[in-house]
């Protein structure tokens, strides 16, 4: 099986609330929400793939020290298996709007339950509500 390397962050504005995103309906996990990020491309670091997905899919430029690691998911989907570092950001240039017409929410960690999300990130959540 191949090992899928994803990134994806939190961004973490300054009341709290979590940044998530809806998977267009009809793609593979569509209507469900996610932490934006992507694919690591082949000779990209996991940062930089963070920072390109970030100015793509929401308009908004970060950098390296500004991610910090706090966990990651490890999931048998029916086709590959996922490897998903999740980064937090607190700290970024612009307003995060959506580039792809992607649904966008700002979120309380306490309130993701609330939405759908895909299999793999149900432990990072809880994860994420421990670092927050
Ligand atoms: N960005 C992101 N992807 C996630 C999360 N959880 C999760 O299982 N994934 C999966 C969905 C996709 O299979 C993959 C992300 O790759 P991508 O953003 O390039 O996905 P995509 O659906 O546009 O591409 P593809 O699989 O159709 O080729 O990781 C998450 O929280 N954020």
């Amino acid at each position: 099986m191949d090992i899928v390397l994803v990134v994806a962050v939190a961004l973490i504005d300054a009341d709290g609330r979590v940044l998530i995103a809806k998977r267009p309906e009809g793609k593979k996990l569509g209507g469900l929400w996610e932490f934006p990020g992507g694919k690591v491309d082949p000779g990209e670091t996991p940062e930089h793939a963070l920072i390109r997905e970030l100015q793509e899919e929401l308009g908004i430029d970060t950098r390296t020290s500004c991610l910090a690691p706090i966990g990651f998911a490890s999931h048998a989907y029916d086709d590959f298996h996922l490897l998903m570092p999740l980064y937090v950001c607190r700290v970024w240039q612009g307003t995060p709007s959506s580039m792809e017409g992607q649904e966008l929410a700002w979120v309380r960690p306490n309130r993701l339950g609330d939405y759908p999300m895909p299999p793999a990130d149900i432990p990072l959540v809880a994860q994420l509500r421990d670092w927050v």
